[in-house]
């Protein structure tokens, strides 16, 4: 269920008179977003996407407009915010700041074969080669200090061997990562399968940018290299990660600080999921009925990061 704020024809059909985007066809609610309420429109002009913002931090919209503006005339592929006859995207409907997208071609990947894994691999290095010169700022909401501060909530419910593991890691990281300066730029924040569209093997969207903000772009490459090319074991699979790593090093190499905490990065953040999906079940449960992810999915990939070999990096 991921309508929380219904919205009738008459209400859609009038907001849309905003832009020059056609006349109302067909409205429907998607099913499977978690935060937000999300509509799928149709006009005689083309396919959108509606979405009302029902939680989070609303001041930070305009961030995401500037992000997404930018990566869309940068050519990435990426739902670049439709703006209105007076040149304003944000816009509010029903009560709710809501933004308009172009709707983008395909389906979520759950089994990436080498080509989308590469097609990935290179949009990724393609936006972070641009995203450096992105004005805009938004600090990671889930850095390092985060990560520090919050995981102090979940200490309770781990088992001891847990609760070391997670303190001492966090204690690791922060060593690690002390006085070293990471290239930074725009990074998406949140790159999983799901919120990705492909056509076959040709990636048609990058979507849901809203853990996007300005931070290490190791970070944005870590989450994606833990959720696209781990095995069902949580073992990193050598091919999906050369296919992704060979084809974003293209576009952006690694410098040698970024090639020193690879290892770090990886677990840093397996950790930040971990933690986030252990406050959301223990300390912070969503507004709304839906099923929580699984931390234990990220323990796991934690554990595996640690105890075995990281396949080199493309040169
Ligand atoms: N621009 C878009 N093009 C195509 N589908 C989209 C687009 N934006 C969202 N969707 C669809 O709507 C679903 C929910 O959107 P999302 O922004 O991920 O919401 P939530 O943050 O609530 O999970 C996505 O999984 C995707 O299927
Ligand atoms: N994709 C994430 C959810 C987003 O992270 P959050 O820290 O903003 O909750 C997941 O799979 O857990």
């Amino acid at each position: 269920m991921a309508v929380f704020t219904p919205l009738s024809d008459a209400q859609v059909a009038e907001f849309l008179e905003r832009f020059n985007v056609g006349n109302l066809r067909s409205l429907k609610g998607v099913p499977h977003g978690t935060e937000n309420s999300t509509f799928f429109v149709t006009t005689e002009r083309g396919e959108w996407v509606l979405t009302l913002f029902e939680q989070g931090e609303f001041e930070d919209l305009p961030f995401f407009v500037d992000l997404l503006d930018y990566l869309d005339a940068h050519d990435l592929p990426v739902p670049g915010p439709i703006h209105d006859r007076q040149g304003v995207a944000l816009q509010r409907l029903a009560g709710r700041p809501a933004l308009l997208f172009p709707r983008m071609p395909g389906a979520h990947p759950s089994a990436p074969n080498l080509a989308q894994c590469a097609a990935l691999g290179d949009a990724l290095g393609r936006m972070h080669l641009v995203s450096q010169r992105f004005q805009g700022s938004r600090a990671n909401p889930r850095d390092l200090d985060w990560l520090n501060r919050r995981h102090l909530e979940v200490l309770a419910f781990l088992d001891d061997a847990d609760r070391a593991l997670m303190q001492a890691e966090i204690a690791d990281y922060t060593l690690a990562f002390e006085g070293i300066s990471l290239p930074r730029g725009a990074i998406h924040g949140d790159l999983f399968r799901d919120n990705t569209l492909y056509e076959g093997d040709r990636l048609g969207g990058i979507i849901d940018f809203y853990n996007g903000c300005t931070g290490e772009l190791l970070f944005d490459l870590a989450i994606v290299i833990n959720d696209w090319a781990s095995d069902e074991d949580g073992k990193l699979n050598a091919e999906r990660y050369s296919a992704i790593l060979g084809a974003y090093v293209k576009h952006r190499p690694l410098d040698a600080y970024e090639r020193r905490l690879w290892s770090t990065m990886l677990r840093m953040t397996a950790l930040r999921y971990w933690l986030s999906r252990l406050l959301v079940i223990h300390v912070d449960p969503p507004a709304h009925d839906i099923t929580p992810h699984d931390p234990a999915r990220f323990r796991l990939l934690l554990g595996r990061r640690l105890n075995a070999e990281i396949p080199p990096l493309p040169a």
